[in-house]
């Protein structure tokens, strides 16, 4: 949103590597670097202003952020990855929310292993606060704390030394005060199924111990590589190299996941992502029981155990995203193969349509420095380049002294990246539907994002009521940013994780027409479509029930006509698919808008054609959607 901003180095630069600052060097342009991070610049400032002031049935139901974004880089500036936020003490009164708001927050994440219900429940309240009244469009996630084995309590108020060669016990037995040398364990069945000579792996290798002798709950352990004992350090066992399974004991909702997946429904939250995920079976349970009270909550699978590595495609179908928790995941698989598992979350993610967070890590350092290390900014720009959804910070914002400034390090980082990425070869996409009207949605979208791309279109529009269009276009990572107009305040929420998309909340009526004119007559009276422009509509809505359900691509391209009033649509074409055979015959044909055939558009058409023309000799009317 802001000017460029430039990473500083928290080690001076003597050298610049033979580079001249401000060339442009393999076609990437080298700004020189800015002392410090600038939240704001004064122009965006100004820009922030005047909207804040505007009434706001002038705002056109854009959240302040992107609307300055967009008026002051232009549509193809818009960042694409989304950004959030783990709220902690660090960054949790009205003036710090809304400073990461504007910093490009998408969704706050509140971390329930952590605090109170009532310091959880005045956080959002605040955020919601934002949004009504400073025009921010934030996303509340609540993330359980799942049951996982750790440090319940070790004594200490911060860290403890383990050396090599000390004897330390691990125990289920709850007591008050300190016994030196001896760890409290969170879950009572820990011990279970150990034996002597297992390691002992704390916080996946900051230290390890080896099991000497099991008493009763507890376990005598010897300590073969010396570190620190964080509080609520992960425990894991290993046998043999391998990691000894206990999640399977443990239940993915806890009882007290439960009361606090009751309290986010009363405080209204957007996402309920799950920790420790084993199967689609868990999330399955809480989808069910969410549509049961008729909740729209959006729940998000945490891939972070083995187990749910083993089934993570059945968990990625079942959820309606997913978040690829590499804090834990790196206590259970070996740190060397974090990458790749990475990698293979994001593309399935992506082939199944489900928006995917990377989690845990990214600027680790900047919970205590104000700039990142190399490797950091290199990891950030390795999950954009592979087209992950969203970024997460967490200790970073949480407790960090930085938060702000490591969330313009993720803004910079990825504008970059994206820029960078739009050269690269287009990933090919599986066919997700199995209905018909779900393979027309899939193949409109799929052409959609490839015709905006090689026509260089501004943005693409899209109406949609539950976000589904939007994102099977987000899905192909076109090059415009896609506009999702939609009148449903979740399906707003819900798409503020997705890749490119920016959800409008606007007043949408069944006249099509109607809709396409007022949203882009907004646009254009706020200067944000401007002559030249050209947006493409993508469109699912019954035009008249009686007569068809229309898909429509429809280029509008903006012409400033000297004699008109406004812009004039220019060169637009329109396809519109017929379900309603019985009253049409076969494709429609429209001179006035230039409606194509089905051929036109490449062998995917071809073959609905011939499935529509099929249908028609059935008398068969395809069932609906559902979808849009
Ligand atoms: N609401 C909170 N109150 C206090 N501290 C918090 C809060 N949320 C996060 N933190 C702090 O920030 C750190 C990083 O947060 P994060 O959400 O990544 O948690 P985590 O405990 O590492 O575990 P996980 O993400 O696996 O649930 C935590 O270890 C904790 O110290
Ligand atoms: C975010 C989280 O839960 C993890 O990385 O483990
Ligand atoms: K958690
Ligand atoms: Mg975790």
């Amino acid at each position: 949103m802001a000017a460029d901003f430039a990473l500083v180095s928290r080690y001076p630069l003597t050298k610049p590597f033979g580079m001249d600052f401000g060339k442009k060097i393999f076609g990437v342009s080298v700004s020189p670097p800015t002392i410090g991070f600038n939240v704001k610049s004064s122009a965006t400032r100004a820009v922030m202003h005047t909207l804040l002031e505007s009434k706001k049935e002038d705002r056109l139901g854009l959240d302040i952020v992107t609307e300055t974004e967009l008026t002051e880089k232009g549509f193809l500036g818009l960042r694409k990855t989304k950004l959030v936020c783990t709220v902690g003490p660090a960054c949790c009164s009205y003036h710090q929310l809304e400073k990461l708001a504007l910093g490009g927050m998408n969704v706050a994440r509140l971390n329930m292993c952590h605090n109170s219900k009532d310091w959880h429940q005045d956080v959002i309240r605040k955020i919601k606060k934002l949004n009504l009244e400073k025009g921010f469009c934030v996303s509340v996630m609540i993330d359980t704390e799942g049951s996982q084995i750790h440090v319940a309590d070790h004594g200490a108020p911060s860290s403890l030394k383990a050396e090599d060669g000390s004897i330390w016990y691990f125990t289920t037995e709850k007591f008050d005060g300190c016994r030196p040398f001896t760890i409290q364990a969170s879950y009572e069945g820990f011990a279970q199924g150990i034996k002597e000579g297992d390691e002992l792996v704390v916080d996946g290798g900051m230290a390890t111990f080896e099991v000497i002798e099991r008493i009763g709950n507890d376990l005598r352990c010897k300590c073969i590589d010396s570190g620190l004992l964080l509080p609520r350090a992960k425990l894991s066992f290993w046998r043999d190299g391998k990691l000894v399974e206990k999640h399977n004991e443990l239940p993915t909702l806890s009882t007290k996941d439960w009361s606090d997946i009751e309290f986010g429904i009363t405080e209204g939250v957007d996402f309920i992502a799950m920790s420790f995920v084993k199967d689609a079976d868990a999330v399955k349970h809480l989808k069910n029981y969410l549509s049961t009270k008729n909740k729209f909550i959006k729940v998000l699978a945490k891939i972070e155990s083995l187990e749910s590595l083993h089934k993570l495609e059945e968990i990625v179908e079942a959820c309606d995203g997913v978040m690829a928790a590499r804090g834990d995941l790196g206590v259970e698989i070996p740190l060397e193969q974090i990458p790749t598992v990475q990698q293979e979350i994001i593309d399935l993610c992506r082939q199944l349509n489900k928006p995917v967070i990377v989690a845990s890590q990214l600027l680790e350092s900047m919970i205590e420095y104000p700039t990142p290390t190399r490797a950091e900014v290199a990891d950030v720009s390795e999950v954009v380049r592979q087209y992950a959804d969203a970024l997460m910070l967490s200790g970073e914002s949480a407790v960090g002294s930085y938060g702000e400034k490591a969330l313009s390090v993720l803004r910079t980082a990825s504008a970059r990246m994206e820029l960078w990425s739009r050269e690269q070869p287009p990933v090919l996409l599986r066919e997700l539907g199995s209905s018909l009207p779900d393979q027309i949605a899939e193949q409109t979208c799929n052409c959609a994002a490839q015709m905006a791309n090689n026509l260089g279109v501004d943005a693409i529009l899209v109406y949609t009521r539950h976000g589904q269009m939007a994102s099977l276009l987000s899905r192909n990572r076109p090059n415009p940013p896609v506009f999702a107009f939609t009148n449903e305040e979740t399906t707003q929420m819900a798409l503020n994780l997705q890749w490119g998309v920016v959800p409008v909340l606007v007043d949408l009526s069944d006249d099509m027409e109607g809709n396409i004119d007022k949203t882009t007559h907004l646009l254009k009276s706020k200067g944000m479509l401007k002559q030249g422009d050209a947006v493409l509509i993508v469109s699912d809505v019954i035009a008249t029930p009686t007569v068809f359900q229309s898909l429509q691509v429809k280029i509008y391209s903006i012409v400033w006509n000297l004699c008109s009033e406004a812009a004039s649509s220019s060169a637009s074409f329109l396809l519109k698919i017929p379900y309603f055979l019985d009253k049409m015959d076969g494709w429609t044909s429209d001179g006035a808008n230039g409606v194509v055939d089905g051929s036109c558009w490449g062998s995917g058409f071809g073959t609905i054609g011939e499935k529509l023309r099929g249908l028609k000799g059935s008398g068969e009317k395809p069932k609906e959607t559902g979808q849009g």
